[in-house]
């Protein structure tokens, strides 16, 4: 397939892919077989058996939706893939079901309460699938005519000749329609659908009857038939929203606007009673079903003591989300107490949480995990230099080791090489440090910082006069 632009022939073939790589971006899924039995490496997910198969009984029971209101903690060391298997859970869920991750400091902000932003965190984890009957216009476009008016102000006019399997009819377009089409790239052969009541138009895929024009069309083109019958017809379609979507395009004072904003303040608890009466209405009409989702809560020991409280409190409710939380933290204070307590949680809720442990890994899976993010990052790498980077992941850790590989593939193409060798990792570490060393240096030059308390806990003022040192007491004459 060729792309004419500006006159110039550009082979598909030589298009790249552009897409962002995240930390977690090579997690795909949860890698279980129908009998819930984790493979050892699948989607994106290496070892943790266990705690995979414990998280894939977790979907199931979400998607069967036969409980709701389920406390699970995902406890484990750092970095071993707690997060990644709450992605994973997520991936798991589909589109069907929703899903909401965030971590426990998002909580705190000026601009709401905390038992706000629990609510709103809570209520954005329940779906309700509403159904209603629309009336819609479906068929196979013909001919789309746009006419542009001379002047820039004028208004644009256009004709749409759609047809059925029995019937063709021509539509006069306005303004707004227009746009639409334009932007959905409506063209004749295309089958689409236009709502009655919103305008909104959709594409549902290429005609048969445009087959040939294969080449043209992609190979993600969907082939359908011409739709039969009437061209207006009553369809009965169905529409996910979350309860949280629901509150805020009935909160007088935000509007729908607020939506795209993502500015949503505080909304009304009397709001909230009238739209769960109205979703209870619904479900007896059988208009609407309650789809109770995940809430994920990452570093979950930042939450204090009220926000556990009203956590144990909203999980109760019938309609309440799966919380799935994650926290590294071993005995240590509930925030907000000196209490000690496990994980830094209240007993309460402790009690009535499903622990998921995580473990530490082998390290063959280190090297197996550091092998996907290689190939993740588009980053060919030698036997040598990846067994160094699993050798290197156990003296500092594996997140620090995931980032040399992008810090290594810089080096590496700036010596015109295609694969990354042991010496760029070398080079890499050298220039960025780790945790450990930079630990190190900080105790070895304290008197020269100010406001270091070094590890007996003494407080150091003053700073010293010089500050011409390398880093990790080593010399910068890297590349
Ligand atoms: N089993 C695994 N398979 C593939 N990738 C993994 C696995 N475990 C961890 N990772 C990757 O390693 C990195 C660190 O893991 P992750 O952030 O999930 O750890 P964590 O347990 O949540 O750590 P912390 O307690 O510090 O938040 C991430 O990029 C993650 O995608």
């Amino acid at each position: 397939m060729d792309i004419n632009k500006d006159d110039q022939l550009i082979k598909a073939s030589e298009l790249v892919r552009t897409s962002r790589v995240g930390v977690h971006s090579h997690i795909r899924g949860l890698g279980l077989t129908d009998e819930l039995d984790p493979r050892p490496v699948s989607n994106g997910l290496v070892g943790q058996l266990r705690a995979r198969k414990a998280a894939g009984y977790i979907v199931r029971m979400v998607k069967d939706g036969k409980v709701t209101g389920r406390a699970v903690l995902l406890a484990g060391q750092p970095g071993t893939g707690k997060t990644a298997i709450a992605m994973a859970i997520a991936k798991e869920m589909g589109e069907g079901t929703p899903a909401t991750l965030m971590s426990a400091s998002e909580i705190f902000s000026p601009e709401m309460s905390t038992a706000e932003a629990l609510t709103q965190a809570i209520r954005r984890s329940v779906g309700i699938r509403i159904k209603e009957e629309t009336e819609i216009i479906e068929g196979e476009v013909v001919e789309v005519t746009i006419e542009r008016p001379a002047t820039t102000s004028g208004a644009k006019a256009g004709r749409l000749t759609l047809k059925t399997t029995e019937m063709e009819t021509i539509y006069d377009l306005g303004g707004k329609m227009i746009e639409s089409i334009i932007k959905e790239n409506i063209a004749a052969g295309d089958i689409i659908t236009i709502d009655k009541a919103t305008g909104r138009i959709a594409k549902l895929g290429r005609s048969f009857t445009r087959a040939r024009d294969y080449d043209a069309q992609g190979a993600q083109t969907r082939f359908i038939q011409t739709p039969e019958g009437e061209l207006q017809k009553r369809k009965e379609v169905t529409h996910m929203v979350s309860l949280h979507d629901i509150d805020v395009i009935n909160s007088r004072q935000q509007g729908f606007l607020a939506l795209f904003s993502g500015d949503t303040g505080e909304i009304k608890q009397e709001i909230r009673d009238q739209i769960n009466q109205k979703v209870a209405e619904w479900k007896e009409e059988g208009k609407a079903e309650i789809v109770p989702g995940i809430l994920f809560i990452d570093e979950v020991h930042m939450l204090t003591i009220e926000c556990f409280a009203f956590l144990n409190r909203a999980l109760e409710s019938d309609n309440a989300p799966i919380v799935i939380m994650a926290t590294n933290r071993g005995i240590t204070k509930i925030r907000g107490t000196n209490e000690l307590s496990p994980h830094g949680m209240p007993m309460d809720l402790l009690d009535r949480t499903l622990i998921i442990m995580t473990e530490p890994y082998s390290e063959a899976d280190i090297k197996q995990i550091l092998q996907i993010r290689c190939e993740e990052e588009d980053a060919s790498v030698t036997e040598e230099a990846l067994n160094a980077l699993a050798e290197l992941a156990k003296s500092t850790s594996l997140r620090y080791v995931m980032q040399l590989i992008m810090v290594a593939k810089v080096l590496c193409r700036r010596r015109k090489a295609t694969e990354i060798n042991t010496e760029d990792i070398s080079r890499s570490y050298r220039l960025f440090s780790d945790e450990r060393r930079s630990e190190e240096w900080l105790n070895r030059l304290s008197d020269q910082f100010l406001f270091h308390h070094g590890t007996n806990g003494q407080l150091n003022l003053a700073a010293g006069d010089s500050a011409s040192v390398s880093q990790g007491g080593e010399p910068m004459s890297v590349i």
